[in-house]
C-alpha cells in the first residue's frame, strides 16, 4: 500500500518485507537498496512503537521488544547505511524519528529510554562521521495523528488533545516537512541537532498514553 502510494508521485520505489530488528536483514536491505539506485542520499528511521503500561508492569520480553525496535534496530539501520557510505567514499544524511522526551513519557518509560538513547547516540556519531561528510541529526514528533494512535486506549489517547499549549495534535506533514528540511540541502550546517515538532508540548502538556492517573488529575 506504502509502494502504491509513493509510486503514485512517479517515482522508483524499491521496497522489501524485514525486520530492522535483525542486523542480518538489514544488512541485506542497505546492500539491495545501494545496488538498486546506486547510492542512497538519505536515510530516514521511522519504524518504531511501543505499548501504553505502568512501568512497574513492564516484563522482561516487553522491555527487550521495545528496546531492540527503537535502540537496536535504529541503530543496526545507522550503522549499515554509514558502512556504505564510507566504503565507497559517499556523503550521506541520516533523520531519526524520536519523541519528545524532554520531561520523560510516563506510560511509555520504555520507549522514551530508547528514544533519548538514539538521541545521544546520533550526537555521537554526527561528530565521529562528520570526517565523512555525514550528517546524523533526530526529528522530536510531540502527538501526531497517525494510525498508531490507535495503539492507545480511548482513556489515553484522549489526552494527546491537552499535549500542548496548542491544545491540538499535529499531522503526519508536520513531523515530514521537518524530516525534509533536515535530511535536504536545507539542512546542510546541521548535525548532532533534535527538531521538536510538538506544539510547545517540551514546555506545557499532560499527555498519559495509559489514562491519567487519579493521582495527577487537577480539578
Ligand atoms: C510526557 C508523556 C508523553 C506521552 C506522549 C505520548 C505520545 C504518544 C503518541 C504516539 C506515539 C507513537 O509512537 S504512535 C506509533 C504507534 N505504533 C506502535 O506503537 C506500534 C506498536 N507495536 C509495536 O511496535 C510492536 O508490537 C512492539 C511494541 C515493539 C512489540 O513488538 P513484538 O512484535 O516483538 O512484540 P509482541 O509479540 O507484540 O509483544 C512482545 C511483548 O511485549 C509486551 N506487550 C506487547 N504489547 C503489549 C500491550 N499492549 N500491553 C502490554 N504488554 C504488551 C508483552 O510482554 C509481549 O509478550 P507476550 O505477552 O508474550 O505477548
Ligand atoms: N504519532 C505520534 O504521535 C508519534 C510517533 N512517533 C514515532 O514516529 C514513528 C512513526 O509513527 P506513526 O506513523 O505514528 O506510527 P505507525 O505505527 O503507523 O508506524 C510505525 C511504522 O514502523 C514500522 N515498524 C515497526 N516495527 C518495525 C520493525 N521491527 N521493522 C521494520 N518496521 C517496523 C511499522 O511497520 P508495519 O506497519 O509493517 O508493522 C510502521 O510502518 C514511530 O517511530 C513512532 O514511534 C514519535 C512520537 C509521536
Amino acid at each position: 500500500m506504502a509502494r502504491e502510494f509513493l509510486e503514485s508521485f512517479g517515482g522508483r520505489v524499491f521496497a522489501l518485507p524485514m525486520t530492522i530488528r535483525e542486523p542480518d536483514q538489514v544488512e541485506d536491505f542497505v546492500a539491495k537498496t545501494n545496488q538498486e539506485f546506486g547510492a542512497i542520499d538519505v536515510l530516514v528511521n521511522n519504524a518504531g512503537g511501543q505499548f501504553p503500561q505502568a512501568a512497574l508492569d513492564f516484563s522482561p520480553k516487553g522491555w527487550n521488544a521495545v528496546i531492540d525496535t527503537n535502540l537496536n534496530g535504529t541503530w543496526w539501520m545507522m550503522q549499515s547505511a554509514a558502512r556504505h557510505w564510507v566504503a565507497n567514499k559517499q556523503s550521506g544524511s541520516i533523520v531519526n524519528i524520536v519523541a519528545d522526551i524532554w520531561r520523560g513519557m510516563p506510560g511509555i518509560a520504555h520507549t522514551c529510554a530508547a528514544r533519548a538513547g538514539v538521541i545521544y547516540l546520533s550526537k555521537s556519531v554526527a561528530v565521529e562521521w562528520a570526517p565523512h561528510d555525514i550528517r546524523v541529526n533526530c526529528v522530536a514528533p510531540g502527538c501526531c495523528e497517525s494510525n498508531g494512535f490507535g495503539n492507545y486506549p480511548p482513556e489515553g489517547s484522549a489526552t494527546f488533545q491537552d499535549s500542548n499549549p496548542m491544545r491540538h495534535a499535529g499531522d503526519e506533514w508536520d513531523v515530514a516537512e521537518g524530516v525534509v528540511y533536515m535530511a535536504a540541502n536545507s539542512g546542510k550546517f546541521v548535525t548532532g541537532e533534535v527538531l521538536n515538532i510538538d506544539g510547545g508540548q517540551q514546555l506545557w502538556g499532560d499527555p498519559w498514553p495509559t489514562g491519567r492517573p487519579d493521582y495527577f488529575r487537577i480539578s
